[in-house]
This record gives C-alpha cells, structure tokens and sequence, in this order.
C-alpha cells in the first residue's frame, strides 16, 4: 500500500541544511495500522507530507498504492490522493461556508465515489446525524474533529494518514474521537499510518514505530 524506500529530506534554513528524514524505510501493508511516535520536531509530519505526495524526498523512493510518486506530476499526485488517500490532520481543515453533509461528502464527491448509505452511516456513528445543516463554526471541537474524519473517510479511501488527529481536543473528547477512529478504519478496511505522542494510543495499532535522527526504529531502541 505505501512504500518509503531509503528516502531522505532536507530543509534549507539561515543557519544550514537540516536534515530530517535520512533514510527511512517503511512498509504499510494493506489494512494495516502504524503508530508513529517521535520527539516533536523529529519529522513525524514530514513524513506524512511525503507519503501524502504533498512534498517530494530529495532521495529515496515513495510508492503509494504501486505507484512511484517522484515520477507523478503534481496534477497526478492530487488526483492519486483524492482516490486513495484519507488526510486527517490536527486543525480540522473544514470548509466554513459548507455544511456539516456537504463537508463530509466533499471529498467523496470529488473522487466521484459517494455512496449514500456509507454516508449516512457515517453521520450516526460520528454522532453528527441532526447536525446536517449545521456549519463547521456552529460544532464543539470535538463534533469538528468527527466530521475531518468522516469527511476523510466518505470516499473510502485504501490509506488514512492522520496527524496528531486529537491532539487539539481534552483528554475525554480526544478518547472519544478516536475509538471512533479506530472502529471506522477497521469498518471501511483501510489502512492506518496515525501520528501520536501518546502510548496509550499507539497500543491498539498493529505496529508502532519511532522516529529518531532521522529513522525509522521500533520504540525502545
Ligand atoms: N518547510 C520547512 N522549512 C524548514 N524547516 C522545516 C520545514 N518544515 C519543517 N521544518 C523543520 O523540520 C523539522 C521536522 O518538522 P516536522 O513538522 O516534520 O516535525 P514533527 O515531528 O511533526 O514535530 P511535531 O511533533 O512538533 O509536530 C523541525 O525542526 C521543523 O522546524
């Protein structure tokens, strides 16, 4: 499913190269979920970025659903992503001017892939179904953080990349949000790459991994 293949990235800064990924290797397989843990600043959304497509590795090599992205333009890497990709992110990216139903079916209806039932499905288990007409302004943070998810989940897409997805919410909202998570990635079937700094998180996940100087290592290492 996503492929990470030697794959070194560096910024430029005032005061020189930073080197933040420097080599890492990783392999997702289908349906599987990877908690990724590390320092902040240890690149943990760097990597989320690449695997993404939003940002190309100096070297190394991403492939994602079989395809080879450094070898995508821009306009194929989007259009990968709206196929493919669930994003999950700590700010919730919500469009204010749309409501609560067209929020969660944007991205589905721009992969051209809605589907109704799934839709609906969605809303109830996200606690969201009276909330329709509502605007993203109108929700709590945690009803906000429901709806990224479920927006990212209405296309039932092969991979959800998420980022610290609660890292904004108090510690009940946050428990809430993601056994909710944790529930509807297993129903959908996808597979799961979730950024965290909380163990307690990262437990349930089939694997957790550590990114430290720049690679990838099991915790404890
Ligand atoms: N566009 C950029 N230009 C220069 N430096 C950057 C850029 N993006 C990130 N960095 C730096 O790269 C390093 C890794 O950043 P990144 O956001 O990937 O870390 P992180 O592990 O996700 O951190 P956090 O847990 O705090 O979110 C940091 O030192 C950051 O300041």
């Amino acid at each position: 499913m996503l492929q990470l293949t030697d794959v070194t990235k560096t910024y430029p800064t005032p005061q020189g190269a930073l080197h933040v990924l420097d080599g890492v290797d990783l392999h997702l397989g289908a349906g599987e979920s990877l908690a990724l843990m590390g320092e902040s600043g240890s690149g943990k959304s760097t990597l989320l970025h690449l695997a993404a497509g939003l940002d190309l590795p100096d070297r190394g090599d991403i492939h994602l659903d079989g395809e080879r992205l450094s070898t995508l333009g821009e306009p194929r890497r989007a259009a990968l992503r709206r196929q493919q990709l669930g994003l999950v992110f700590q700010q919730f990216h919500l469009v204010p001017s749309l409501s609560v139903a067209d929020n969660l079916s944007l991205q589905a209806r721009l992969a051209e892939r809605e589907d109704n039932h799934w839709t609906q499905h969605l809303l109830a288990r996200l606690g969201l179904a009276g909330l329709n007409d509502r605007y993203p302004e109108q929700l709590s943070g945690g009803q906000q953080q429901r709806l990224a998810i479920g927006r990212a989940l209405a296309a039932k897409p092969r991979l959800l990349l998420a980022d610290e997805p609660t890292g904004n919410l108090d510690e009940t909202a946050a428990d809430e949000v993601l056994d909710l998570l944790a529930s509807l990635v297993d129903e959908s079937g996808c597979a799961l790459l979730m950024v965290t700094h909380s163990a307690r998180v990262a437990a349930p996940m089939d694997r957790c991994l550590r990114l430290q100087h720049g690679r990838l290592a099991e915790p404890g290492e």
